[in-house]
């Protein structure tokens, strides 16, 4: 059996390249020797398969120049043993390889597993395809015959098992470096990669298994996770149920400023859930032209019609947390909401345009009390570059704003990450249904009722991403993807913050 590694309320931790590396380092100084880990690797990606695919009768399996390729030549071996057939692949020739990689080759050819260079154009013939290119050694923009063999394993049509990392993804940024290949399913050692769950790495990985590979814990002592990957223990951990006296004075007030002429629907959006999420009162200040369809929307948000800074009083000091941006507009009305928000000295989260007026106006800005939520394209606005170049590097673009602008970051889009004074922490869960106008507005008023509850800004943020992701994925399950609505998320999230509430048994209320 895989023995994935122990879990806590954080999360699972996720590990760079180079720090996997010192892991494979410390386990074999620990008496594990690196061929014996090689070959542990490998037979654990055999009972992998064996159990995933047990009709499976012949396999491809592509061998790069280094360890991944080694695992590959095992995992061959072992297939082949049991009778499977073996098309085995090979970008590099059997004599330029090195150490356990030509030690595992050599096995592989003594067992009798038949070999091929790989040339282009050459057949994949397996009913299933092992890749066994590329794994935490990738540098640089994938070259040569490894190019055209993963453009080969992808045009396959086949399942496709990754050993490791599917090969061409990067393991620290998500990025895809030429071109990845598209695994249905990953089997990863020893530790969990932060690339696997972020950028590319969704789309790419498949369904991913982590073993340890009985790496001893002592292996693991003083290195602290590039990322913690959330998992709902969180939501239980920071959400205890609610004392029987509580009342809404101690539950916060959080405020939403947004929706300028012709963007209600974004203020309206975040109000709400806020409201789902527990704050004890929620007030919106919206143009005036919007507040008659919040208040038939959503009668329990206290709507102000707000045509600019004398409208809008004392409310920023009467709230606990202010939600900035959802249909804020880069106008005069913006801008009035914007320098207001700033100047309460309450806690903040900063959204949308908000973001881009931060970007365009107000450079230079640092507070240790407000939440940023940008998208690539406001993220890259706010550091100066390009979107592609965010992208590139998503936890070095947000770990990068968190630097310069203080506080906690949300770097949305697929695998959200969080960065934040205790560090980097990545969302798995989440789903294309999401790529839909308002999902941004549904979340900062998720965050908005996290911090009127009394949460810190780093923990709300790190939880309002998570709850924000499951309850699409929970409203997607109900009625599909396409077609996903911002508004169906806030009474999803309402059965996700109640933890003891039967999910299945639960009626999404509107
Ligand atoms: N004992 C252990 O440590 C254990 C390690 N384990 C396994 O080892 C893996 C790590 O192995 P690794 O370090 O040998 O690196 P790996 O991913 O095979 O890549 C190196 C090869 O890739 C090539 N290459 C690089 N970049 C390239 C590019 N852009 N484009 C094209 N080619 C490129 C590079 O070629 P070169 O640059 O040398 O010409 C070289 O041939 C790890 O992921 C896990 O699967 C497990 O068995 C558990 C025990
Ligand atoms: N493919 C996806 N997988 C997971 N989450 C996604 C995906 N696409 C979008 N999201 C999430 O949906 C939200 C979109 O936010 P944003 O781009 O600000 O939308 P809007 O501006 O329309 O409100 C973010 O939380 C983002 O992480
Ligand atoms: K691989």
């Amino acid at each position: 059996m895989t023995q994935a590694p122990p879990e806590d309320h954080r999360g699972r931790a996720l590990y760079r390249a180079e720090q996997v590396r010192e892991l494979d380092r410390r386990v074999i100084a620990s008496g594990v020797a690196g061929f014996a880990l090689m070959q542990r690797a490998a037979a654990s990606a055999w009972r992998y398969l064996r159990a995933t695919w047990p009709e499976v009768r012949h396999l491809s399996v592509l061998c790069g120049g280094g360890n991944n390729g080694g695992d590959g030549h095992v995992l061959a071996a072992l297939a082949a043993a049991e009778g499977l057939s073996v098309q085995r692949i090979l970008v590099k020739p059997v004599e330029s390889l090195e150490g356990d990689a030509r030690r595992a080759a050599e096995m592989a050819d003594a067992a009798g597993v038949g070999r091929q260079p790989w040339k282009d154009g050459t057949t994949l013939s397996g009913e299933l395809v092992v890749d066994a290119l590329l794994g935490t050694g990738l540098a640089g923009e994938v070259r040569g015959a490894s190019r055209s063999a993963i453009a080969a394993i992808n045009a396959s049509g086949r399942p496709v098992l990754a050993i490791d990392i599917p090969s061409g993804l990067h393991a620290d940024t998500g990025a895809e470096l030429g071109e990845a290949v598209r695994a249905t399913h990953t089997i990863t050692f020893i530790g969990d990669k932060l690339g696997l769950h972020t950028g590319r790495g969704p789309a790419r990985v498949g369904k991913l298994v982590v073993d340890d590979l009985a790496a001893p814990r002592e292996a693991f002592e003083g290195m602290t996770p590039a990322a913690w990957r959330l998992g709902r223990a969180l939501i239980a951990a920071l959400l205890p149920p609610r004392e029987r006296n509580a009342h809404k004075g101690a539950m916060g007030h959080a405020l939403v400023l947004g929706g300028a002429t012709g963007m209600g629907g974004a203020g309206l959006l975040a109000a709400e859930a806020c409201a789902r999420l527990g704050a004890g009162k929620v007030s919106l200040a919206t143009d005036p032209a919007h507040v008659a369809a919040s208040l038939i929307r959503r009668p329990e948000v206290m709507a102000h019609g707000v045509r600019g800074l004398a409208d809008l009083g004392e409310l920023p000091q009467k709230a606990d947390v202010l939600v900035v941006g959802p249909g804020l507009g880069r106008g005069s009305w913006g801008q009035a909401m914007l320098q207001a928000a700033l100047a309460a000295e309450r806690p903040l989260v900063v959204d949308a345009d908000a973001l881009n007026l931060l970007a365009e106006r107000l450079a230079g800005q640092w507070r240790d009390d407000w939440i940023l939520t940008p998208h690539p394209g406001e993220a890259a606005r706010l550091l100066g570059i390009g979107t592609a170049d965010v992208e590139a590097d998503r936890p070095a673009a947000a770990q990068a704003l968190q630097q310069r602008f203080g506080g906690v970051v949300v770097l949305k889009g697929a695998g959200s990450l969080v960065a934040g004074p205790a560090g980097l922490a990545v969302c798995p869960c989440g789903n294309p249904g999401m790529a839909s106008g308002g999902m941004g507005d549904a979340l900062s008023g998720m965050l908005g009722a996290l911090v009127a509850q009394g949460l810190s800004l780093e923990m709300a943020a790190r939880l309002g991403v998570l709850v924000h992701a499951l309850a699409a994925d929970m409203a997607a399950r109900q009625g599909g993807e396409r077609g996903l609505l911002a508004g169906d998320l806030a009474s999803c999230a309402r059965i996700l913050v109640n933890p003891t509430m039967d999910e299945d048994d639960a009626v999404a209320t509107r």
